[in-house]
């Protein structure tokens, strides 16, 4: 479960770099609930996400993670509730280590202890077996560093990484940006898999209107800081790619100019 209350966040406050990245946002996520997304660059989707995982200092409302009240925790406290992929394939796992010594650190998210510490715990068993469900031949590659594999291998780890460790809420921040199509909806179609198996409570931010309709069950619309936008059931059963790109229009007062937005 997450539960985002009243939640402000300014950075360089008092400056003239003072930018209001969000505005007072409040949001339930119930438990296994997927949700997307989407907004114009600079709407505060990633602060949202960083918020949420605590790289981000709430300015002021609160972070409510499995009814514990995370806001003042730091990222690392949070770690045992919360995996994230992001939009960079290099971000999250280490391209010198192995793909096996990546899982076993995934492995031990969460707890503090080090590399050998999670070596000596992993089942190598489970690693190749989490591997092998890829279905990328990965399983008989795991002495390879992690650098040696292509963008869209090193996202699907990512996602399997994710979900080792036992945790409840997964943050996806354009996590298949940087993917050709076809690696991409294997990305997601993986991300969809993973969600429903481990009943995860997951906020996906994407640029693709497609992908917002498309997947989870839930669509919110950040604009300047705020939510403009949340559907869910037959109103967003019935919602076209076009009502999105109207509602688009609305928020920001006018034409569309957004290079990043993607109606795919
Ligand atoms: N660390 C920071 N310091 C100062 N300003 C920041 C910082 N991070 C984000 N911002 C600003 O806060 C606002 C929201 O940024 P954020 O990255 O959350 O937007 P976004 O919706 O994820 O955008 P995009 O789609 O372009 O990635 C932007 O104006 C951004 O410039």
């Amino acid at each position: 479960m997450i539960e985002v209350a009243d939640l402000a966040v300014t950075f360089n406050a008092g400056t003239p770099l003072e930018r209001q990245a969000l505005r007072g946002v409040s949001l339930r996520l119930e438990n296994a609930e997927f949700v997307c997304v989407i907004g114009s660059n600079g709407a505060g989707k990633s602060t949202l996400l960083g918020a949420i995982a605590g790289d981000v200092a709430a300015t002021s409302g609160r972070v409510v993670l499995s009814g514990q009240d995370v806001t003042r925790l730091p990222a690392e406290e949070r770690s045992p509730h919360v995996a994230r992929v992001f939009q960079d394939p290099l971000a999250g796992s280490c391209g010198n280590l192995s793909i096996a010594e990546n899982l076993a650190l995934a492995l031990a998210r969460g707890r503090r202890r080090g590399l050998r510490a999670a070596l000596g715990r992993v089942s190598l068993a489970t690693v190749r077996e989490r591997s092998a469900e890829l279905g990328l031949g990965l399983e008989d590659r795991l002495d390879q560093p992690m650098g040696s594999l292509s963008g869209g291998q090193r996202q699907a780890l990512a996602l399997v990484m994710a979900t080792l460790a036992p945790s409840s809420v997964l943050l996806l921040d354009e996590h298949t940006a940087a993917l050709d199509p076809r690696n991409a909806e294997f990305v997601l179609d993986l991300t969809r898999r993973l969600a429903e198996r481990f009943k995860l409570t997951v906020l996906m931010v994407t640029h693709s209107m497609r992908q917002a309709l498309d997947y989870g069950s839930r669509t919110i619309m950040l604009h300047e800081g705020r939510i403009v936008l949340d559907v869910t059931g037959p109103e967003r059963h019935d919602l076209t790619i076009e009502d999105l790109l109207a509602e688009f229009r609305k928020a920001r007062g006018g034409e569309i100019s957004e290079d990043r937005l993607l109606v795919g």
